[in-house]
């Protein structure tokens, strides 16, 4: 077998010297959630004087903020962008210093096919194998992409990144590489479920209520999927499987209480399928080198038609608000971009296109703003600005703490009397009043 270490020190160098290849006017890609580059960033903000217009991409910012926008938050050097916003990220956008790239989660491999530069890309990896292959990590998502399109490919060498097993595309050859460096070894950035509230707990009740043994459960991002996992771990169902875009902690408890086998499952029989994982040590120490887990890139777990091969899909995911059309906001709040549209629609179309499978926006009645007041998130309609994440046509099931709502297959009046009957009660006169306003309520309606 070939001996892959004298390669491995040939490309080795320092963190300086690996981002000199940087020009003025270049594009870097810097890997997604926890594969984002600690000291290759750092070594590039450095260069800050002697560069212009270099635009970095990114995915949902983990390990705080980069360097490159602390040492230049006007963008005057660097400009961040990001194709999906976590909570660092909308707070950067407020300041100016990121900027959101809209994507179909699922399209995003093909963005790098057809659209997209690549000059240089930096990914955080695992450490080299004997085989000469660097596991990506537990984020395959589209980075088999940017390193197929990168001119330059530097990897950043972390030895606390769990070696996630795949699926495909979730390695890449020392041959493939320009440059190595060994970071800082940092333990990856620890993301525990948020505390559930009752009306959360309602929430997943209903959910679970709709779930049948042999079920294929996606869990999507915020507070609520996490309760419905950890409900579904307490419940007595039987085989449930996991082909999901984000493997969080939820999917550990359902596999330990026995509940999540995989054995019903059409294709990946007894594997848990995704694309990235966030959570806590808990669930990075579960996926290292465990071959229940299956990693694979975006365009596979996204892939409407991958999704809906297996039987009983369960998407659960969250939003922003509703209007009475049933018209979903995962994202942004007015103009503000909260989130992004990530993989919602790809999921929500893919359960419903799979035998028996259901899709699942649920959201509390109410939202308490900064000045602790209650905000309906059913609204008379969409406020200006605001983004569709989920268009009327693909939203099925809306759950509140106070029911739920079938979208598919009714008429305008239908949905404002279904959506209104789990609105909060304090708000169902007011919202009667605009759908009457609208044209959409009847006499008949029964609310
Ligand atoms: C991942 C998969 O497997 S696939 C699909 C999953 N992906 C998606 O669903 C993408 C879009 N969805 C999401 O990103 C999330 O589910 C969200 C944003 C809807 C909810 O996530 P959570 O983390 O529970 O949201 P949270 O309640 O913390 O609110 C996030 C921000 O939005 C703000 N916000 C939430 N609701 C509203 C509202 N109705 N009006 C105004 N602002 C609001 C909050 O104040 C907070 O902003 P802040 O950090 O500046 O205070
Ligand atoms: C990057 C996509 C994350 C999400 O789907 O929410």
């Amino acid at each position: 077998m070939a001996n892959f270490s004298d390669l491995y020190k040939s490309k080795l160098t320092t963190p300086d010297q690996a981002v000199s290849v940087v020009k003025s006017g270049d594009w870097v890609d810097y890997n997604s959630f926890t594969g984002r580059p600690i000291v290759l960033d750092r070594a590039l903000a450095k260069r800050k004087d002697e560069l212009s217009d270099v635009k970095v991409r990114s995915t949902c910012t983990m390990y705080g903020v980069p360097e490159i926008v602390k040492v230049d938050p006007t963008s005057q050097h660097f400009v961040y962008n990001n194709w999906h916003f976590g909570g660092l990220d909308r707070k950067l956008a407020d300041q100016g210093s990121c900027w959101y790239a809209p994507v179909l989660y699922r399209e995003v491999i093909k963005y790098y096919e057809k659209h997209v530069d690549v000059d240089v890309a930096f990914l955080q990896v695992c450490p080299m194998d004997k085989n000469g292959l660097f596991n990506l990590g537990i984020q395959a998502s589209h980075a088999r992409a940017i390193i197929n399109k990168a001119k330059i490919v530097i990897l950043e060498v972390n030895q606390n990144m769990p070696r996630a097993l795949g699926g495909y595309n979730e390695v890449v050859h020392i041959s493939e590489v320009d440059y190595v460096v060994e970071g800082d070894n940092p333990p990856l950035p620890q993301i525990p479920a948020a505390v559930p509230t009752d009306a959360d707990r309602k929430i997943a009740q209903y959910v679970l209520e709709e779930i049948e043994d042999g079920s294929c459960i996606q869990l999507g991002i915020g507070a609520m999927p996490n309760v419905v996992g950890k409900l579904l771990a307490e419940s007595d169902l039987k085989d449930l499987g996991a082909h999901t875009e984000m493997l969080v902690d939820a999917y550990v408890d359902m596999y330990e209480s026995g509940v999540l086998t995989g054995r019903k499952k059409k294709i990946d029989q007894h594997k848990i399928v995704y694309t990235f994982a966030m959570g806590t040590q808990r669930l990075y120490d579960f996926i290292d080198d465990n071959p229940i887990c299956a990693i694979y890139p975006v365009n596979y777990t996204n892939n409407t038609r991958i999704i809906a091969q297996n039987d009983k899909v369960m998407s659960i995911n969250n939003a922003v608000e509703i209007d009475l059309f049933g018209q979903v906001n995962s994202e942004t709040s007015g103009i503000r971009q909260i989130s992004g549209t990530g993989g919602q629609l790809d999921f929500i179309t893919g359960a419903y296109e799979s035998q028996g499978g259901k899709s699942f926006i649920c959201l509390t009645s109410n939202y308490k703003d900064k000045s602790g007041k209650a905000i309906s998130r059913i609204r008379p309609f969409l406020g200006n600005g605001t983004v569709v994440t989920a268009p009327r046509t693909s939203v099925e099931y809306v759950i509140t703490e106070y029911g739920k709502a079938i979208m598919k297959a009714k008429s305008t009046w239908e949905r404002a009397e279904a959506l209104i009957g789990i609105a909060h009660p304090d708000s169902r006169e007011e919202l009667i009043k605009a759908a009457e306003d609208m044209g959409i309520w009847r006499r008949s309606n029964k609310l």
